[in-house]
């Protein structure tokens, strides 16, 4: 069983021991059906190995709700074999890929079957997917309601323009309509929140002396806080509907990538305060770089909502340590290398998306260190509440009757993404963590009990399995 499988088969039967010892955590038929201290060794004599790994942490395998394989379509940026593999060797379990960048966009129930036929026998760890609110559909309840009963874990919309022609973005009535249907299925809305305001100049610059456009402070001034706020303002005029007893009971509003920490996280929390079915989520980048550091023309770091200033890096740790922020994902978001012009450096006109799908735990885990993080805080933030988000019932904890989707890692192995680092991303040199130095490398992975990735190599065979909301 330690040795990677060539085919999938989770008929395995096999112990994994646990820290602190004697803990041991047993798996049958790609569940967990034990966890036992050593001495009791309830299916020891069935158990067809015990496999220790000394020192390093087992955990549950992260969830990453917000990720961009661009499969079908645009598998020149990234595609599902690349993009799953980069997760298994990243201790992700379960990725939940987004409606856009891939093309078509995921707004329907035939686009949401191009997918899952596309994902067969192609992914190494499970995925699931967001579906697409967009103007087209959002009035239209059959359309809607044949995308969720296809198997869309939930909605994704765009406040501002997406970046993607055939993902136009929607307004408040188009949220508000999408969230009467998803209340009856009992799915979520993910939000990218900002607004816009002045779409005629959406740059709202001057290319000239005093806005270089290789300049990360000019990207900044492109995409204030404001924007982030005044989103956000808008959607919670509908979710307080969700609170009890109000019109839109049963929907769920997901915030995101949130960036801004001062004004937009205040609202949320009030609005949290007030009982609003309301979570928030940021991402590595913001939590690890800060708009001082960000060189000028490295538009590897150019991502929307823009990476902001330190202090805003700050409060915005404060608040995932203190609860405010419920998890993280990665908003992995490649493209081909081209269209990051990283040789003309113009963040204007590069692409925005951070390339990060690899390495989320290990950053979190270096970046997070100094403020105190534990593994109880990464499995509750990149497991356990993504799990919830995205209704998997049995993911996100390592516990009886759950799927054995877990990581083995050590926090205190220390590496260099450099050019001679194993990176399984499509695209490398678009990563803005490359040149980094990180702890905490993962050793394994498994998914549903198959042994996906071990020291540097996968299994042959692609063991992950198209998640469908039932
Ligand atoms: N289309 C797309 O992936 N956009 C993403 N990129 C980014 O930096 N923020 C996003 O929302
Ligand atoms: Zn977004
Ligand atoms: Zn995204």
């Amino acid at each position: 069983m330690e040795a990677l499988s060539p085919a999938c088969d989770t008929r395995f039967i096999f112990g994994l021991l646990l820290r602190p010892k004697p803990f041991r955590v047993e798996v049958k038929n790609g569940k967990i059906v034990s966890i036992v201290k050593e001495e009791e060794r309830l299916w020891s004599s069935k158990l067809g190995q015990v496999i220790d790994y000394g020192d390093a942490v087992v955990m549950p395998g992260l969830i990453d709700v917000h990720a961009h394989l661009d499969d079908p379509g645009r598998t020149e940026w990234e595609g599902f074999p690349s993009g799953t593999k980069a997760a298994a060797a990243g201790g992700i379990t379960t990725l939940v890929d987004m409606p856009l960048n891939s093309f078509p966009s995921t707004v329907s129930r035939d686009t949401l079957k191009l997918k899952i036929k596309s994902a067969e026998n192609r992914i190494h760890v499970d995925v699931g997917f967001w579906g697409g609110l967009v103007p087209e559909n959002a009035f239209n309840h059959s359309a809607l309601e044949d995308l969720l009963n296809a198997g869309a874990l939930g909605l994704k919309s765009f406040m501002c323009p997406s970046g993607i022609d055939d993902f136009p973005m929607t307004n408040i009535s188009h949220i508000k309509e999408g969230l009467s249907i998803l209340a009856k299925f009992r799915r979520p809305l993910l939000v990218h929140s900002e607004i816009q305001k002045d779409l005629e100049s959406p740059l709202g610059l001057e290319e000239d002396g005093a806005n270089d456009p290789r300049s990360y402070s000019t990207y900044l001034k492109t995409r204030p806080p404001s924007m982030e706020e005044a989103a956000i303002r808008e959607l919670l005029t509908v979710s307080k509907d969700t609170r009890i007893g109000g019109p839109l009971v049963g929907a769920h509003l997901h915030i995101v990538h949130l960036s801004d920490s001062s004004s937009s996280l205040n609202l949320i929390k009030e609005a949290k305060r007030g009982g609003d079915s309301l979570t928030v989520e940021t991402c590595p980048h913001y939590l690890a770089f800060s708009a001082e550091e960000i060189k000028d023309g490295d538009t590897r770091f150019k991502c929307a909502p823009p990476i902001r200033d330190a202090v805003n890096r700050e409060k915005l740790w404060e608040a995932v340590m203190e609860g405010h922020i419920d998890m993280l994902s990665s908003d992995h978001s490649p493209t081909e290398p081209k269209l990051k012009l990283l040789e003309e450096g113009n963040f204007l006109k590069a692409w925005g998306g951070i390339s990060s799908l690899q390495f989320v735990l290990p950053v979190t885990w270096s970046y997070g260190r100094k403020y105190g993080v534990t593994l109880e805080q990464l499995a509750l933030w990149w497991s356990e509440r993504p799990a919830k988000l995205a209704g998997q019932e049995l993911k996100g904890s390592i516990a009886v009757g759950n799927y054995a989707d877990i990581v083995v890692w050590e926090p205190e192995v220390e590496f260099n993404l450099n050019d001679e680092y194993p990176v399984y991303l499509k695209h490398p040199g678009i990563s803005a963590y490359m040149g980094s130095k990180l702890y905490g490398r993962v050793s394994a992975t498994f998914v549903r009990g198959n042994l996906v990735y071990k020291e540097k190599n996968h299994a042959t065979a692609a063991c992950g399995v198209p998640i469908l909301a039932i």
